[in-house]
């Protein structure tokens, strides 16, 4: 089976500094991988790396089997970025409409891709208040709604639990875990541990590195521990004292 994402020996950077070092990571379709690791750590420029928003200073990023950047493959690609690109004037339906006319939804179509994608995020009593009027946890699910809208095959949505009621989160865990099980990829990042202990894989990332990788219950083998939080801590400790060795 072909991966759908494929990360190889990536080194990554901004100017002199290098913020990502020997990153590999393999996604095949159906699976979901959560990106965990502390602020800065590098998770986002993983992500933006990934969509190709930043050439791979070392190392190959390809997508659906195309090398990125790849402009026509962002067609293929839901991205739900960090923070939230909306337009606050129009109402939450409006953006939808808009965002969907981009990503070349017909117009057919839009009406019942709208009602599905508002409908995973419980937005549809909201949809005719302008955005302007959201709060920063119903800005967040419009992201969301707008990252489905166009049934894409590779889901990428950095931090797309913030601000969202435990309720919400079961329930757009559920409609992931539905996603990926009719053969989409979904990559997320999250410091939220419950999340990344629902995904199919982790990727624990500290100071630019992939400090352990595995199923949650490899992680909480591979270090003796009860939880994803405890394997974390622990692969930290030993990255540390790596370091001190070195
Ligand atoms: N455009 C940029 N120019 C220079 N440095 C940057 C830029 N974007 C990020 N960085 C730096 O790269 C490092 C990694 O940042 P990144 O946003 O990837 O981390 P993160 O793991 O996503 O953090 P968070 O969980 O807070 O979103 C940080 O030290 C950050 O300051």
């Amino acid at each position: 089976m072909d991966n759908t994402i494929q990360v190889s020996d990536l080194t990554q950077g901004y100017g002199r500094t290098t913020v990502l070092r020997d990153i590999n990571l393999t996604l095949t379709p159906g699976t979901i991988l959560a990106l965990i690791g502390p602020s800065g750590a590098g998770k986002t420029t993983l992500v933006a790396t990934i969509m190709g928003m930043l050439k791979p200073r070392q190392g190959t990023v390809t997508v659906l089997n195309t090398a990125v950047p790849n402009r026509p493959l962002l067609a293929r690609i839901g991205y739900m970025a960090q923070t939230d690109a909306l337009y606050d004037s129009l109402t939450g339906a409006e953006n939808l409409q808009f965002f969907g006319t981009m990503q070349g939804l017909r117009r057919a179509a839009m009406p019942e891709r709208i009602k599905y994608a508002a409908g995973v995020v419980n937005l549809q009593p909201d949809l005719k208040k302008p955005v302007q009027d959201y709060s920063g946890g119903m800005k967040r699910r419009l992201s969301l709604a707008i990252a489905l809208l166009a049934d894409p095959a590779v889901l990428i949505l950095d931090e797309p639990t913030v601000g969202i009621d435990p309720e919400l989160r079961q329930q757009i865990w559920h409609e992931l875990h539905a996603l990926a099980a009719s053969g989409k990829t979904i990559l997320l990042t999250t410091h939220v541990m419950e999340d990344a202990e629902q995904a199919d894989t982790i990727m624990m990332i500290r100071n630019g590195e992939a400090i352990a990788q595995g199923t949650p219950a490899q992680l909480t083998a591979q270090y003796h521990v009860a939880t994803v939080e405890a394997a974390f801590l622990q692969a930290g400790r030993d990255q540390d004292a790596h370091r001190r060795n070195d």
